[in-house]
C-alpha cells in the first residue's frame, strides 16, 4: 500500500509512526519529503516538524480514538492523514500515519483508491485472511496482531500490541517466535512452531520489509494452522495401512482368480507357496530359489512368476544349467565375441543374460553349475554387468534371476562343489515346493486337470473309476505331477475303455492301497449295512466292468438278468 520507490517525489503515500508523546519512531521517505524534514536522530517530535498534523494525532490519542483522517495544512502543502492509534488495555501507545498531498493525491485519484478506502481494505485482510497475522517494526515491537494470531496464543489483542517481542518471550507470554532471527538476519524465514496454550502445530513465515537503506522497517509474520494438516497426514498413514492391509488380501483374492487358470493349488502348502510367490512379483524382487523333488512344479512356477510380475510383457528366458558342457553353457548365458573360441560364430552371439534384459532368466538345475561358471554369475548377481567370451567391455543387465533345484545346495556348499557365496546371494528369496505325496488335496483336483485336458487333446471322454481314485491317493508319486501327468495323457490314449482302472505302476500300487485299507475298515463301522451293501455291488460291477465290455456279458457274469444290469448301471451312474 505505500509506494516505496526511490524517488519520493514519484510516491503518494507517506507513512509516520509516532510514540505516545508524539516523539516521531519511524518516518519513511515520502513522509520526509511531504513535511520537508529529516528524521535521522532520535527525539524528533512531529509538533516540531508538522505542528498542525502533531496537534491533531496527540488530540486523537488524548481522545482514545481508534484511527481519525483529516486534512492540515504542512509547508505549503493540503496534507491528507489517516491515523491508527496503537492500543494496549485500551490506553493509547502510539500511532501510525498515512500522509498524502491533496493535489497530488487529486491528480492520482483516478489511479488510487481513497486512502479510508485503502485502510478498510487493509483491516479486512488482516482481519479476514483467515491467516494469523502480526506486524511489528524493526526493535521488534507489536504493531498490530489479528484475531486469528491471537487467538493461537490464547491472548488478548491489548496483552501485546505495542509490546516488545523480546519482552514477551521472556516473560513467558509468548512461546518460540520467528521474529528474534529475522530481525537478526534480516531474512525471511519459515518455521513450524508449537502453540503450547492452544495445542496448534503453525507453520509460521516471517518476512523482513527493508528500507531504502537497507534497514528493516516492518517485520509481517504470517501463521499458518497446520493442525488440520497434521490430522490429515495422520488419517493418510491410517489409509496407507488399511491399504496394504487390502493389498494382502487381494493376494489372497488373487489366489482365487488363479482357480480358473492352469495352476492347481488346492492344499494349504500349495496355497502358500502361492501367495509367497505373489508377494514376491509384486515387489519385482531378483534372486528367487525355488526347491524341491522333480517333478513338483519349479520351472512351473518359475514362470508363474514371471507371468504375474511386472516384467511379463519382457522376456521369460529359461536355461537348463544340467544339460551343457561347461564351455558352451558360458558361451550360453554370457555369449560371445566373433572368434573367442574354435567353431565360434563369425558375427559373434548374445548371451541369454543379454537376451532377458529387463525380463526374466530361469536357471534350472542351478545345483549342476560348473564351479567355474559360478563365479561368472556370482559377478553378474552383485554388478548387475556381463562380458562376452573374448570381449573386452561390459554389458549392463537388469533382469530377474529364478533358480531351481532339486538337489540340497547346503550339502553341495559342504562338499565345496558349490560356491557359499553364490548360494548366500542366490537363495535371498527360498521357496520350497512341497512333494505332490505331501499335498492330497491336489492329488485329485491335479488329475481331473489332467484328464480334462488330454480328453480335449485327444477326443476322448476316459473317467476315472473309484478304485483308480483310491489309488492315486494311496501312491507316493515319486515322480510328482510329472509322473501324474504323464501316467493320465498315457491312460487317455492307450488305454480302451473308457472307465479307467489300474493306470498306476502295479507293483508300487498293491502296497500302498493295502496300507490305505485299515482307516477305510474304520470308516465302515460309522456306515448303515445298505450302504456298504450298495458300494461293494459298485465296485463289483466296476471290476467286472474292466474284462467286459457289453451288458449282456456282464448279465451272464452276475447271472442276473440283462435289464437288471441296466438298471444297475445306472442305479450307480456308471455305462460303458
Ligand atoms: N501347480 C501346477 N498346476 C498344474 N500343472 C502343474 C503345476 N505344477 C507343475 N505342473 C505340471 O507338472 C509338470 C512338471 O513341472 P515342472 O517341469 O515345472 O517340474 P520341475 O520341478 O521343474 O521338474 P524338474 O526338477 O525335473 O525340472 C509340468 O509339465 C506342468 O505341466
Amino acid at each position: 500500500m505505500i509506494r516505496n520507490e526511490s524517488n519520493p517525489e514519484e510516491s503518494f503515500i507517506g507513512f509516520l509512526q509516532v510514540d505516545r508523546l508524539g516523539i516521531i519512531q519511524y518516518a519513511s521517505p515520502q513522509a520526509e519529503y511531504l513535511l520537508d524534514c529529516r528524521v535521522d536522530k532520535a527525539d524528533v517530535s512531529l509538533m516540531t516538524v508538522a505542528p498542525n498534523i502533531g496537534r491533531q494525532v496527540l488530540l486523537c490519542m488524548e481522545q482514545e480514538l481508534h484511527s481519525n483522517a483529516f486534512v492540515a495544512r504542512e509547508k505549503e502543502r493540503d496534507i491528507e492523514v489517516l491515523v491508527s492509534t496503537m492500543m494496549h488495555d485500551s490506553l493509547p501507545q502510539g500511532a501510525l500515519c498515512f500522509l498524502r498531498d491533496i493535489k497530488n493525491a487529486a491528480e492520482a485519484a483516478r489511479n488510487l483508491p481513497p486512502i479510508k478506502e485503502m485502510h478498510l481494505q487493509f483491516q479486512a485482510l488482516l482481519e479476514h485472511s483467515g491467516y494469523g497475522i502480526y506486524i511489528l517494526d524493526g526493535r521488534g515491537i507489536i504493531l498490530k496482531v489479528n484475531d486469528v494470531a491471537a487467538d493461537l496464543i490464547r491472548l488478548d489483542k491489548d496483552q501485546v500490541i505495542g509490546k516488545s517481542i523480546f519482552k514477551l518471550v521472556d516473560l513467558g507470554i509468548m512461546e518460540e517466535v520467528l521474529t528474534p532471527a529475522i530481525l537478526k538476519t534480516k531474512k525471511p524465514l519459515t518455521r513450524p512452531l508449537w502453540a503450547i496454550k492452544s495445542n496448534k502445530y503453525i507453520m509460521a513465515s516471517g518476512i523482513p520489509i527493508l528500507d531504502e537503506q537497507g534497514e528493516i522497517m516492518f517485520v509481517v509474520v504470517i501463521e499458518h494452522d497446520m493442525t488440520i494438516v497434521k490430522e490429515l497426514r495422520a488419517q493418510l498413514n491410517q489409509a496407507k495401512q488399511v491399504a496394504e492391509t487390502i493389498r494382502g488380501e487381494l493376494s489372497d483374492r488373487n489366489l482365487l482368480e488363479l482357480e480358473n487358470s492352469e495352476i492347481i493349488a488346492i492344499s494349504p502348502a500349495m496355497k502358500q507357496v502361492l501367495t509367497v510367490l505373489l508377494k514376491l512379483t509384486r515387489m519385482d524382487v531378483s534372486n528367487i530359489l525355488i526347491t524341491g523333488e522333480s517333478g513338483a512344479g519349479k520351472g512351473y512356477l518359475a514362470k508363474f512368476v514371471h507371468q504375474h510380475g511386472l516384467r511379463k510383457e519382457q522376456p521369460f528366458i529359461s536355461i537348463n544349467c544340467a544339460t551343457l558342457p561347461e564351455m558352451l553353457l558360458e558361451a550360453e548365458l554370457f555369449g560371445y565375441e566373433k572368434g573367442a573360441f574354435t567353431g565360434a560364430s563369425e558375427t559373434g552371439k548374445a548371451g541369454l543374460f543379454e537376451l532377458a534384459n529387463n525380463g526374466t532368466i530361469f536357471l534350472d538345475e542351478i545345483g549342476d553349475l560348473p564351479f567355474s561358471v559360478q563365479a561368472k554369475l556370482l559377478k553378474v548377481l552383485d554388478d548387475g554387468e556381463i562380458r562376452r567370451l573374448g570381449g573386452t567391455k561390459s554389458i549392463k543387465v537388469n533382469c530377474i534371476v529364478i533358480a531351481a533345484t532339486n538337489l540340497n545346495l547346503e550339502d553341495l556348499v559342504q562338499k565345496k562343489t558349490f560356491r557359499k557365496d553364490l548360494y548366500f546371494r542366490l537363495n535371498t528369496f527360498p521357496v520350497r515346493i512341497p512333494a505332490l505325496r505331501d499335498r492330497q488335496e491336489d492329488i485329485l483336483a491335479m488329475a481331473k486337470f489332467f484328464l480334462k485336458k488330454f480328453n480335449e487333446t485327444y477326443r476322448q471322454k476316459k473317467r476315472f473309476s473309484e478304485r483308480c481314485i483310491e489309488e492315486f491317493l494311496a501312491y507316493d508319486f515319486p515322480g510328482n505331477i510329472r509322473e501324474l501327468e504323464n501316467l493320465i495323457k498315457n491312460a487317455v490314449v492307450i488305454k480302451e475303455k473308457d472307465l479307467l482302472t489300474g493306470i498306476l505302476p502295479a507293483n508300487r500300487i498293491q502296497s500302498a492301497v493295502s496300507m490305505e485299507a485299515p482307516p477305510q475298515k474304520q470308516a465302515h463301522v460309522f456306515r448303515g449295512l445298505q450302504e456298504d451293501l450298495l458300494e461293494f455291488e459298485r465296485k463289483r460291477i466296476e471290476h467286472a466292468m474292466e474284462q467286459f465290455d457289453n451288458t449282456r456279458d456282464l448279465a451272464r457274469y452276475f447271472r442276473i438278468s440283462q435289464s437288471s444290469v441296466v438298471r444297475k448301471l445306472k442305479k450307480h451312474g456308471l455305462s460303458f
